[in-house]
């Protein structure tokens, strides 16, 4: 089954790379082309523009950074709208709010394709594994053709419903996310300025109700300020900032998500956006453990 794949980044890359190890055709495309090689070299092919690679395959998924990516990549010259037509699919497993995700899936239903909303849960580590939570919402026959890739991306998938229930469901779950690694970096930050063992204090949370496998794979390299980017920060306030204007439009208050939400902006402010979204922790450090004790 020849799929194309849009957009090569952290996940991207791991995705695609794992459809070929599995026996999928795969044609790739990627803005920067250049990241294109190395899955060319485990067997893609490359299509020069978005809009020839809805043109050779069947479907489509989209991996891309953010709204603006993912509707750059749909409306704009050479993109998907100009070849997708009757008997073909685009999936978009970006994380994007329910509006965009509306306009692209009104456009492509328009053209006689079908859309399907699939962003993931899990990242680069469960990317790369085939470990993947997939979110999905939309056309209940796209989602069921490509079953056979999901089943390879990822180690379940939920259909939601109608479009905009994928998106949503992404964004509540990296809201309390983004809240849970600011708890942590505070707690990080009063153990180390009371005196306690950082390292204990996650030895402890590993043992109680509240262990999870973020603060199990992030705490050791915060501790040693070292935040290799597998999920970047500039993604996480994105998300933060959708799930907010979604608490908006719901009348919901969140004011633990606000405050996070302002922690992850000071951190890309300090030029911190390429770096792990752990890497908040050093806002956290600065702004909240700046006492004389
Ligand atoms: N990393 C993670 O842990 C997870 C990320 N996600 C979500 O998945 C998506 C991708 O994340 P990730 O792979 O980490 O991100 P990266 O920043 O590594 O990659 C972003 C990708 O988007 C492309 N892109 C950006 N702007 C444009 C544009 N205007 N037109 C075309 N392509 C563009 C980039 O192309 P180029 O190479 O040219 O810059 C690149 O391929 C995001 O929505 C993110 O929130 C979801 C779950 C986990
Ligand atoms: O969107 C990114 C999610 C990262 C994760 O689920 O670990």
């Amino acid at each position: 089954m020849e799929v194309g794949f849009l957009g090569l980044g952290i996940m991207g890359k791991a995705m695609a790379a794992n459809l070929l190890k599995n026996g999928f055709k795969v044609t790739v495309w990627n803005r920067t082309l250049s990241k294109c090689e190395e899955l060319v070299e485990q067997g893609a092919s490359i299509g020069e523009n978005p809009a020839a690679v809805i043109n050779k395959c069947k479907y489509t998924i989209a991996m891309l950074s953010d709204p603006k990516a993912a509707l750059s990549v749909v409306f704009d010259k050479d993109g998907v709208l100009e070849q997708i037509c009757k008997g073909k699919g685009y999936i978009d497993m970006s994380t994007v709010d329910a509006d965009t995700s509306s306009k692209i899936s009104e456009a492509i239903t328009e053209k006689g394709g079908l859309f399907l909303e699939a962003p993931v849960s899990g990242s680069k580590k469960p990317a790369e594994d085939g470990q993947l939570v997939i979110l999905a919402a939309g056309e209940k026959a796209l989602y069921e053709e490509a079953i056979p890739a999901f089943d390879i991306l990822g180690k379940k998938a939920f259909f939601l419903g109608q479009v905009g229930n994928g998106a949503k469901m992404k964004l509540v779950v990296n809201m309390i996310m983004g809240s849970m690694m600011n708890a942590l970096s505070e707690g990080l930050t009063l153990a180390d300025k009371s005196g306690l063992s950082e390292d204990t204090l996650l030895d402890v949370l590993d043992l109680g109700a509240i262990a999870n496998p973020m603060f199990r794979m992030k705490g050791p390299s915060m501790i040693k300020s070292s935040y290799p980017p597998a999920f970047p920060l500039k993604h996480q306030q994105k998300d933060m900032r959708l799930a907010l204007a979604l608490g908006d439009e719901n009348a919901v208050s969140m004011p633990i998500a606000a405050a996070s939400n302002e922690a992850f902006k000071k951190a890309r402010s300090m030029g911190l956006g390429d770096l792990d979204f752990s890497a908040v922790h050093e806002v956290v450090k600065a702004t909240r453990g700046s006492g004389d004790a």
